[in-house]
């Protein structure tokens, strides 16, 4: 077997897909998360992304599901901007759409930036202003996570993940942050199907086609996701979807999907 083809069963993409089938698919498994957890409800960041606008919809559609069958069930849909967000116009059209049970909005810029200042009095020294705002964009994914957890601890609710196979195969998360979650929904997509999904559900188009952002640094806000990774959606979109890609476009995102394990896998132990 191939490397691609190893990493495409690792990561569970389909060799098929359709997108109304995979929404039923996921709202099932939403619903039967909850009940085998006897938890009550679900709890997302919406930042204005397609990862989450899907997985928001998806949200809000499974625990409607589970009251029409009289269980309980509530979504909470949490703004988690780090202080004033650029494409906040694209956040309120994502939480519009998704009209959630409830929503909670918390600035994690204070909890970030007092961490970042407390590691400094603390004695922690950077390389260059530009490795200080790399770790700093990690503590801003860990801050909205410890934010959804206190939500769920609270609610008796299960934090909801966005990653799938497109950042999973390029270890493109902050481990113990975005990438800490109870349940992955989107476990097994690569990119241009989350957007089909959101496209069935009928998302509003210009989130469908919005142009994806971890946006963590403050020195390159909006920062492009395919800037940051070397490669762009469509190659790992075609590699995942057992396509011939451009020698050096596989080479690289083998080579990534190899040295990020350790962040799909378990903590070592000996
Ligand atoms: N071999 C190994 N075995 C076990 N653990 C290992 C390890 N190598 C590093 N580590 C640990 O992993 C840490 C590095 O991982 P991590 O802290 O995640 O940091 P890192 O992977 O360096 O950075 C996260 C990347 O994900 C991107 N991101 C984050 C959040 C959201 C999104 C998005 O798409 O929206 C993207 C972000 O822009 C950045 O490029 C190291 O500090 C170390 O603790
Ligand atoms: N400003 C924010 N407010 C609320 N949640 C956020 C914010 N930024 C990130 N998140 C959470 O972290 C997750 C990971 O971010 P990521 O950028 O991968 O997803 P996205 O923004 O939904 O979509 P895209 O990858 O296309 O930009 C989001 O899906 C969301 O749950
Ligand atoms: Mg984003």
């Amino acid at each position: 077997m191939t490397t691609q083809q190893q990493i495409i069963d690792a990561l569970d993409i389909g060799q098929h897909f359709d997108a109304q089938q995979e929404v039923e698919r996921r709202i099932d498994f939403l619903t039967r998360s909850l009940e085998k957890a006897g938890a009550v409800a679900l709890v997302l960041g919406i930042s204005g992304g397609v990862d989450s606008t899907t997985t928001g919809r998806l949200c809000q559609l499974a625990v409607e599901r589970i009251r029409e069958r009289s269980g309980k069930a509530t979504f909470y849909a949490m703004r988690l901007p780090y202080g004033e967000q650029h494409d906040e116009d694209d956040a309120q059209a994502a939480i519009h759409y998704i009209r959630a049970d409830e929503q909670l909005d918390v600035n994690i810029k204070p909890s970030a930036d007092g961490m970042l200042e407390g590691l400094e009095q603390g004695g922690l020294g950077f390389k260059d202003e530009h490795q200080r705002d790399f770790v700093h964009g990690n503590i801003k994914a860990r801050a909205r996570m410890i934010a959804q957890y206190a939500v769920a601890g609270r609610h008796n609710g299960l934090v909801v993940g966005t990653d799938h196979g497109a950042e999973a195969v390029m270890g493109f998360f902050t481990k113990h942050g975005d990438g800490a979650c109870d349940i992955t929904p989107l476990f097994g997509l690569n990119k241009r199907r989350v957007r089909a999904i959101l496209s069935v559900l009928d998302g509003p188009e210009s989130l469908v086609n919005k142009v994806p952002t971890a946006d963590l640094e403050t020195l390159s806000p909006g920062r492009t996701d395919e800037d940051a990774l070397g490669v762009t959606y469509d190659q790992i979109d075609d590699f995942l979807e057992g396509r011939e890609i451009d020698g050096q476009a596989a080479q690289r995102i083998i080579s990534t999907y190899d040295r990020t394990a350790h962040k799909r896998e378990l903590p070592g132990a000996p």
